[in-house]
């Protein structure tokens, strides 16, 4: 026992080092890679656990929130792992749970006097009215899988060399394999190009809209080009315009373009859709616009739980008043009878219904079909898709 005590002591040190300097103004991955970097010292094992005490503090969200990072920590480990040398050490009573399944374990604690379903995910008011919020809270504890988007001609080439290479993949889709997390993919070198990480919700987001051959799409929130991948991936006859507020996401994008080998001549812009874009658009009008709107990203902080810490209430309002601004400048630039593809990766219906309400109100569309596309009884990320057709 003296040597498991003596080994979470350590494992503690690091993380409440990690946890102390870090300021939750960037990603933990990112923070962890420097940190790393900063402490040669520990070894890959150390560096693991670091990462793993660190992502399951900020995943039980705001249970315990009175109590001390360590009593918390604890707490995490407890829910998030099936064996924990910090639970057997300092709560060793619970060890014999530790196994059970999530909903018992839950139950257990809330036995104990610690509130666990309303304080995981504390926002859950505001979610969609189609999401369960009890498995959804749930969901938070636990970890996504990593999910791949195969290129139309590479299936067989890339199943072949996850399996030289000893990767476990799920075929999950005609086109998309779920992966365990950490693959090391990077190293195998002759899929380069052959395919992109995508969260498998994210794959389904435009299996909402009609999509034509040689139609003129606008990606009006292109960053580095994940949906127009995706579109040139359903069809690639579109001729294809992106824009985003930022000129260093777009030159990400065609970097990507070129690995993924797309043949298709596309356009590309820096616009703000905050603002009066007409002398920069010249009265264009599209069969399609994809507007994949800058939101909470609630729907993905089951991959960055540190962001719930950072997110507070009046955040949502904010979102919301971007979103309805932007989206009604492009839909500005629809052809009558064209679509709007209204994407999220938020669960709140703030972002989502209610903002497709307000174009409805406000905009001359009419909503076809929405949908809240699921992803925490899978494992993947949980999004939002609409369909709204320009009527006048
Ligand atoms: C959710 S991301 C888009 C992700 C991208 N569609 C993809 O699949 O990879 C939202 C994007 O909206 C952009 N954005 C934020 N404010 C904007 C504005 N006022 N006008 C245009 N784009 C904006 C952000 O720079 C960000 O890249």
């Amino acid at each position: 026992m003296e040597v498991k005590q003596k080994k979470v002591a350590q494992q503690l040190r690091n993380f409440e080092r990690a946890l102390g300097e870090y300021k939750l103004d960037e990603p933990l991955s990112r923070f962890l890679t420097r940190f790393y970097k900063s402490n040669r010292q520990m070894g890959s094992s150390d560096r693991r656990m670091t990462s793993r005490l660190c992502y399951n503090y900020f995943r039980v969200g705001h249970i315990a929130a009175d109590q001390a990072p360590e009593a918390r920590l604890v707490i995490a480990e407890f829910l998030c792992e099936t064996a924990s040398d910090l639970v057997d050490v300092h709560r060793p009573q619970w060890s014999a749970y530790q196994q059970g399944e999530l909903a018992d374990k839950i139950n257990f604690l809330e036995q104990q006097g610690i509130p666990c379903d309303d304080a995981i995910f504390p926002f859950y008011s505001h979610l969609s009215l189609s999401i369960d919020p009890k498995q959804f809270c749930r969901s938070q504890l636990i970890q996504p899988d990593l999910f791949l988007r195969v290129q139309k001609h590479a299936v067989l080439a890339v199943e072949e060399e996850l399996t030289k290479n000893a990767i476990p993949f799920e075929k999950v889709g005609p086109y998309s394999y779920r992966l365990p997390n950490g693959a090391q993919l990077q190293q195998i070198k002759k899929i380069e190009g052959l395919f992109e990480v995508q969260d498998l919700s994210s794959q389904e987001s435009l299996d909402i809209a009609h999509i034509a051959k040689n139609q003129s799409w606008w990606d009006a929130c292109a960053a580095s080009g994940g949906k127009s991948l995706l579109l040139l991936h359903k069809e690639p006859s579109i001729q294809l315009l992106v824009s985003d507020i930022r000129l260093s996401v777009l030159r990400n994008l065609d970097e990507r373009f070129l690995k993924a080998n797309i043949r298709t001549a596309y356009r590309k812009k820096v616009l703000d859709l905050t603002v009066d874009v007409e002398h920069l658009l010249h009265g264009e009008r599209f069969d399609g616009i994809i507007l994949d709107a800058p939101c909470s990203g609630s729907g993905t902080w089951g991959r960055t739980p540190e962001m719930m810490s950072q997110f507070s209430e009046s955040n949502i309002a904010d979102f919301a008043s971007l979103q309805q601004k932007i989206a009604a400048r492009a839909s500005k630039y629809l052809q009558k009878d064209g679509q709007l593809i209204y994407i999220t990766c938020s669960v709140f219906r703030e972002e989502n219904e209610d903002i497709v309400a307000y174009l409805e109100d406000t905009c001359g569309l009419k909503v076809e079909a929405m949908n809240l596309i699921k992803g925490y009884h899978r494992k993947s990320d949980s999004m939002f898709a609409a369909r709204l057709r320009k009527i006048q």
